[in-house]
């Protein structure tokens, strides 16, 4: 998966995986070991599933498609006050991006009213081949979340690393003129608890590694990427590691992806599970209010931090 050099994208296949059959079994803990040291060591993993048809991939691209060529004033109707939500786009520091965050977008009237915003008459194939879409994407996220669970040995005690919503982000990145290479995304840390993301066989996702180095993704047709959030590692006690990420565009075509972003509900309050500290592993951060800590970083003294201290800036033990 990575094109032009010679570290090793952690990949894990799951397509002879389902919790149903196989929790408990030797093969499943294998896979949760494995789950583990990636999020440890790289903050990432390709994810190799094939429970998402490719014609299902292919149609939700496809919707994606119409709704990103929809003019400019139908598309900032979308409004949204849960960070990351709404349409986004003409951001002069970004002119290639634009996205849609989509809440609850596994209920059917949530996506309807958003899709009667956009088309005269609403558009029930994008509700439905978005909800098979997130369906798939909610089992997956499940299953990972439950490995991660058996991996630390809490899987007995915790169904849940923590009550959360799904975001479903939605993105377009336009090429950059001609012959140039242009970043689509800034470098950052997601600041949910865990993203898995997948595109359209455009690539540009870069990743960077512990020691600084930026790697180039490609997904096959059946791969997705998880990636660490920076919640994910204040659960964790800092052993997971938030992988910063950012998208480089280059070529003649659009890139288009799409990302489930697992936050926790409204007024969580962010603590590191108590069975990962210990004498080895003191507690690194306090225990935070997520709402308070998602305003912190769109403040104006929240973006002065670099993205990966900004959870520290924001909690951290000093
Ligand atoms: O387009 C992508 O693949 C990356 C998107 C991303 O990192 C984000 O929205 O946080
Ligand atoms: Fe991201």
């Amino acid at each position: 998966m990575c094109s032009d050099c010679q570290y090793q994208i952690p990949t894990i296949d799951f397509s002879i995986n389902s919790l149903e059959i196989d929790r408990g079994t030797e093969e499943w803990y294998s896979l949760c070991k494995r789950v583990r040291e990636a999020c440890e060591n790289n903050g990432f993993f390709e994810i190799v599933y094939d429970k998402i048809p490719l014609q299902l991939r292919a149609e939700t691209f496809s919707m994606i498609r119409q709704l990103f060529s929809l003019p400019l004033e139908t598309k900032k109707n979308y409004f949204s006050s849960r960070p990351y939500g709404g349409y986004h786009g003409q951001n002069p520091k970004l002119p290639l991006f634009e996205s849609f965050g989509l809440e609850d977008p596994s209920n059917y009237e949530s996506l309807r009213s958003f899709t009667q915003l956009m088309w005269p008459n609403g558009h029930d194939k994008f509700c439905n081949t978005v909800i098979s879409m997130v369906k798939k994407l909610d089992d997956l996220k499940h299953m990972i979340e439950v490995m991660i669970l058996d991996s630390y040995g809490l899987g007995e005690k915790s169904k849940s690393i923590m009550a959360s919503m799904t975001l479903l982000r939605i993105m377009k990145y336009s090429p950059p003129p001609s012959g140039e290479s242009m970043q689509g995304l800034h470098a950052h840390t997601d600041k949910a608890l865990s993203t898995i993301l997948c595109d359209d066989q455009v690539s540009g996702l870069e990743i960077e590694t512990k020691d600084g180095q930026w790697i180039k993704l490609s997904f096959s047709p059946t791969s997705l990427v998880f990636v660490v959030g920076d919640l994910l590692m204040a659960w964790s006690n800092g052993r997971m590691h938030p992988a910063k990420h950012r998208v480089m565009m280059s070529g003649e075509k659009e890139r288009y992806s799409l990302g489930q972003f697992v936050d926790p509900v409204e007024g969580t309050i962010i603590k590191a599970t108590k069975e990962l500290v210990d004498e080895e592993h003191p507690r690194i951060l306090e225990d935070f209010d997520y709402t308070k800590f998602s305003k912190f970083f769109f403040s104006e003294e929240g973006k002065a931090v670099d993205t990966e201290m900004q959870i520290f800036a924001f909690a951290g033990i000093s």
